[in-house]
């Protein structure tokens, strides 16, 4: 029966309490209660105060790698402060000088023009200060992030498979953009504004209490509930806004995976269920979005009013003070000048709250993931391996994936492949002939035993010689987005042409290449000529032959490529396979019968080994997958439907 599709409403739910169906992979929460460093990744998480506040500690000292651009960031602070203070000064007193010029004196009109001309250098002077102090603060901003950048995209290329297997790929890009964004923005928003505005509010409130300590008081009562809202409107924007986040994140991952999957959509017509969920997603960031606005518009209206208000209570006082003749107009005019002034960065406070509280959180996403330990690395004084006889070895190797609650995908493998010999390995689906192979140039660490090559053992050497010893053609063929040459080429990008053609041909690929219209210049990848599985299949076989490994292994990678082809391709790499340990993992056992040795495994283990003719022999596993293999389809099926009646 089939089960009732989930209605919007479900779905809205189902959005709202993170249980939105998706594949485990793009759930943001998948893996998350076995597993803290995934936490990470929730941008509505709180984080630790102490982490938080080491965040920024540790923000300010990098920020401090740039003393030159800082130190002129401030000083330019500084002298902006001042001219923006000197300014309300100076338009009072031309206030007072205007109306003392009631008579045609001379000297008052000089000293106005004087006033005049100060004010507009002041002006000027301000201007300058201000571009100066923005201009660098934003490109310490920019260079922090420039290197935080490089520091986030070396450690992703670093981190262990193990941590790329439970983290989506987008989460990744989130932090590498998003976060970096709020970790860019600390310098200028927080730390530059934070001088800023104590220096201009400090300075300015006591230059005005000084003044008239009750004229002063009543300019400044705007500032405490300005202050006070700016900041809780950015706080809360900013909590909404890591929600609006979430939401986008989920659209655009219903988005990715309707992109990538729009076949299996179209050919299950299911377009009308994934428009619901596109449209339950959609209708959240909305409703947030309206949300926003209204935070926005109702802080900034009550701010706006209070700022009226405190004005037109200095008129007020200020008016009857001048007509007492306790103050002169001009006194006045500084005052309201100097509130005007004040008005923008007291109402742009929150901004600054805000940049604390995001480059704090940011920054603190941001280092967990800087500082996660990288599982498989070079050991200290790590060096490189040395091929020689070309033997590869493997003692009683055991694997357990992270998360699998010690269950072990691969158990007590031995084996041992001199030059020249191919291996062949062989199995039901799940038995851990991937996961085997992904061990040898160290995609994981055996949890138990040991792989060594000519004695050396896989872990004591450099990573980078250890994998330009073994290569692995995958089971998928990613291609790069550029030309079929420089697929080919990517782990020799200096190598020759005739290089090139000759692993194209070892490949069976060189003919179907000189057939394109642009030949070896033809792009491939997302955006360029699609092609075949088996062709994309040939193309990365032609990429690991490049390579010149100790130990070539074909992951199921000729799955996709008629049995004529792939006898075409063993003939070519008879020569090639001399030189070096061939494994081939594959469910076809045309693939790999011709191997010298032929591994069964089952559950992990190898159950049966020997060659073709031995297993057959044998009587067991082996020869009942091949003699499944070999018979006549029409027999399969019989024995089938005999069993099914
Ligand atoms: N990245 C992973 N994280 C956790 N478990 C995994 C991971 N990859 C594979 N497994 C599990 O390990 C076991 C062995 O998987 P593996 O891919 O090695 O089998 P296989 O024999 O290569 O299968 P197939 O023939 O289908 O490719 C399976 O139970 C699988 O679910």
């Amino acid at each position: 029966m089939r089960a009732a599709r989930p209605n919007r409403g479900c779905l809205v739910r189902a959005l709202q309490d993170g249980t939105f169906p998706m594949t485990q992979t793009t759930d943001v929460t998948a893996g998350e209660a076995g597993d803290p460093s995934q936490r990470l990744f929730r941008r509505t998480a709180g984080t630790d105060p102490g982490q938080g506040f080491s965040a920024l500690v540790r923000i300010t000292r990098m920020t401090l790698g740039y003393p030159g651009r800082v130190a002129v960031a401030l000083v330019s602070t500084l002298f902006a402060v001042a001219a923006q203070l000197s300014i309300p000064v100076l338009f009072g007193r031309a206030v007072d000088e205007t109306l003392i010029l009631a008579g045609d004196d001379a000297a008052g009109r000089a000293s106005l023009v004087a006033i005049a001309l100060t004010l507009f250098a002041v002006s000027v002077a301000r201007g300058l200060f201000t571009m100066a102090q923005n201009y660098t603060a934003e490109s310490v901003g920019h260079a922090l992030a420039h290197d935080l950048r490089l520091a986030v995209y070396d450690k992703i290329q670093r981190l262990p498979f193990s941590f790329h297997d439970r983290t989506h790929s987008g989460d990744l890009i989130t932090v590498g953009m998003l976060d970096l964004e709020g970790v860019r923005m600390y310098f200028s928003t927080a730390l530059v504004r934070t001088v800023l505005l104590t220096l201009l509010i400090g300075i300015g409130a006591w230059m005005l209490i000084t003044t008239d300590p009750l004229l002063g008081l009543l300019a400044l009562s705007f500032v405490p509930f300005a202050a006070w809202r700016s900041s809780a409107m950015q706080l809360t924007l900013r909590r909404t806004w890591l929600v609006l986040q979430e939401r986008l994140a989920i659209l655009s991952r219903v988005m990715e995976e309707n992109l990538a999957g729009i076949r299996v959509v179209r050919a299950f017509a299911s377009s009308r269920h994934e428009l619901g969920k596109f449209d339950a997603a959609s209708a959240e960031a909305l409703a947030l979005s309206h949300d926003r606005v209204s935070i926005r518009v109702k802080n900034t209206s009550a701010m706006t009013l209070a700022f009226f208000a405190a004005m037109g209570l200095v008129l007020w006082v200020g008016g009857r003070q001048v007509a007492a003749g306790e103050i002169t107009v001009g006194t006045l005019a500084t005052f309201l000048t100097f509130m005007t002034i004040l008005q923008m960065p007291v109402r742009q406070l929150g901004l600054m709250v805000n940049a604390y509280a995001r480059a704090s959180t940011c920054g603190a996403r941001l280092f967990a993931l800087l500082d996660m330990p990288v599982e498989v690395d070079d050991k200290p004084g790590a060096r490189d391996l040395e091929v020689t006889e070309g033997t590869l070895r493997l003692d009683n190797v055991s694997f357990a994936y992270a998360g699998s609650d010690g269950r072990t995908a691969v158990t007590d493998v031995s084996l041992t492949a001199r030059r020249g010999e191919t291996i062949g390995i062989v199995g039901p689906p799940g038995s851990g002939k991937t996961t085997l192979m992904h061990l040898i140039p160290r995609y994981y660490d055996a949890t138990s035993g040991s792989i060594s090559i000519d004695g050396q053992d896989i872990r004591d050497v450099t990573l980078s010689s250890l994998r330009h010893a073994v290569a692995v053609v995958q089971q998928d063929s990613f291609l790069f987005t550029t030309t079929i040459e420089n697929n080919i080429a990517y782990g020799d990008p200096y190598a020759r042409d005739r290089r090139i053609r000759g692993v194209s041909e070892s490949a069976q690929l060189h003919d179907y290449v000189l057939g394109l219209p642009r030949g070896y210049e033809t792009v491939v990848g997302e955006r360029g000529v699609s092609l075949s599985g088996g062709q994309r299949q040939r193309l990365s076989i032609a990429r690991t032959l490049m390579l010149e490994p100790a130990v070539l292994i074909f992951d199921d990678s000729t799955a996709a490529i008629d049995a004529g082809t792939e006898s075409r391709i063993r003939s070519a790499l008879r020569g090639y396979a001399a030189d070096r340990v061939t494994l081939i993992v594959a469910h076809r056992l045309n693939s790999l019968m011709h191997a010298d040795r032929i591994l069964f495994l089952e559950e992990g283990r190898v159950v049966e080994q020997g060659t073709h003719e031995e297993l057959l022999a044998l009587g067991g596993r082996y020869k009942a997958l091949h003699d499944l293999q070999m018979r006549p389809e029409g027999d399969v099926l019989d024995e089938m439907e005999e069993a099914a009646t």
